[in-house]
């Protein structure tokens, strides 16, 4: 069928806010879907695949929700299946950008004037477009150099209608024994309150300034920034920010012409992490390579803090008694008790101490430096499953990070083994050191 014609583009010319209109929409796709799976299994192609490829398909044309969602799936390794993750993964969330007319109704209405009067340039060409904002480059009255970050009118309502189909199908996912075992509901009510703070703006530029507060007085805090927030220009809608010139992390061969480098580089973004979530409290949640920038200064530039992550005092000391406890003391009963007091493990066995024992022997041999995450998240994922276990959102949001670093570790200093740094190692030693002193004090 020609692709102008299917229904659901049909139905996205018209506004689509309400439920029923959604569900039609949703219907159709997962219908083509079924389709598309059945030709491929007359073509003979794996059935696994080929249902992994037709959902990507499906969730793509079904527009931001399903977008978000198949990211999240994308990068939770462990969770669902592996060729799904995998399909996932090349789901991009670039749309084209909105009618400039309304874009400049949505400034009017959230900063009180034409674009023309608040700005003394504003382009209407966006510099990125996505399904829930835009990015608009502009200049204030004073010459500097800004971004506008422009929320999609209608995209509330739309998302509002989505979030409830998906509560709809997790509630019928949890009749089952697969649904109940990743907690289909607690996934979906998880990814629903996420994204609705990202529709508010202020919540995102708050976060900025919370992270930058947290590693302020840090050996980070000229190794790595955020732009910063012009809160008079900023409101649920409107994020205005300085402008950041820099290159993506990913993009290897121009890092490496800058003259950047890369062992450097992984080393601040990877310890900056770690300060953040076990001292700081808050950590970056999404550190996909078009958030992580590299500026001509050699400093790493954080964009985008609509997800972040949270551990509160009592939480980080737990972990980093859990560290301790794991790579120092060997005390796999103490380890497996911090466990159970991060609301982690359910049900405990004769057994816990000795598989803990397991799971984190590759930790302590002497190939420690090739301990890969990927392999940590999967280890610890099986483990999470046999002892009916649920992992912290804020671990599992924390491992998945340490994943994106493990990714441009490979491109930017693939022999690099932090485990082996001797800056890394200190490090690990400070929040040792630390650790130790918190259980002297009870
Ligand atoms: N301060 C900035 N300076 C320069 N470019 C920026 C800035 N903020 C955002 N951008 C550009 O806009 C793009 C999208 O920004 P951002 O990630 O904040 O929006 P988003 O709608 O959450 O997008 P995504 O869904 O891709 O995460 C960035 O990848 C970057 O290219």
């Amino acid at each position: 069928m020609n692709e102008s014609t299917t229904p659901e583009l049909l139905l996205r010319r018209v506004p689509i806010t309400t439920e029923v209109t959604r569900v039609g929409a949703t219907a159709w796709q997962a219908a083509i879907g079924g389709g598309q799976v059945l030709l491929d299994g007359l073509r003979r192609r794996p059935l696994a695949a080929a249902a992994a490829h037709a959902t990507r398909d499906r969730f793509a044309a079904l527009g931001p929700t399903y977008v978000k969602l198949g990211q999240l799936i994308a990068s939770s390794p462990g969770v669902f299946p592996g060729v799904l993750s995998e399909e996932f993964r090349t789901l991009l969330d670039r749309v084209p950008p909105a009618d400039p007319g309304t874009i400049h109704d949505v400034l009017l209405a959230e900063l009180g004037a034409p674009p023309t009067d608040v700005f003394a340039e504003f382009d209407p060409v966006p510099i990125a477009s996505a399904s829930i904002a835009q990015v608009h480059p502009a200049r204030l009255h004073s010459g500097e150099r800004v971004v506008i970050k422009i929320q999609r009118p209608g995209i509330e309502t739309r998302l509002a209608a989505d979030l409830q189909i998906l509560e709809r199908v997790a509630a019928t996912a949890e009749l089952s024994r697969y649904g109940r075992m990743v907690s289909a509901t607690e996934i979906v009510d998880d990814f629903g309150a996420n994204l609705r703070d990202e529709l508010d703006f202020r919540t995102e530029a708050a976060s900025i300034d919370e992270w930058r507060a947290c590693l302020a007085g840090t050996r980070f805090a000229d190794r790595v920034r955020a732009p910063q927030v012009h809160w008079d220009l900023t409101t649920t809608r409107v994020l205005t920010m300085e402008y950041v010139d820099a290159i993506r992390i990913d993009d290897a061969a121009a890092v490496r012409a800058a003259g950047h480098d890369g062992v450097d580089l992984l080393r601040t973004l990877l310890l900056s992490l770690l300060e953040s979530a076990f001292r700081g409290g808050i950590f970056h949640g999404d550190l996909h390579a078009g958030n992580v920038l590299v500026d001509p200064e050699g400093r790493i530039v954080l964009l985008d803090f609509g997800i972040v992550g949270r551990f509160d005092d009592r939480t980080r000391v737990i972990l980093r008694r859990l560290l301790v406890d794991l790579m120092v003391r060997n005390d796999f009963d103490a380890a497996g008790r911090a466990l159970f007091r991060l609301g982690a493990v359910r049900r405990t066995s004769d057994r816990s101490a000795e598989d803990m024992r397991q799971f984190t022997a590759p930790l302590r041999r002497t190939s420690l430096a090739n301990v890969s995450y990927t392999q940590l998240g999967r280890q610890l994922a099986e483990l999470a499953k046999a002892y009916d276990a649920k992992l912290p959102r804020e671990l599992v949001l924390v491992g998945k990070q340490l994943l994106y670093v493990e990714r441009y570790m490979k491109l930017l200093a693939p022999r690099w083994r932090p485990l082996n740094d001797s800056e890394v190692m200190g490090y690990m030693s400070g929040l040792i050191v630390q650790a130790e002193r918190e259980r002297a004090t009870g």
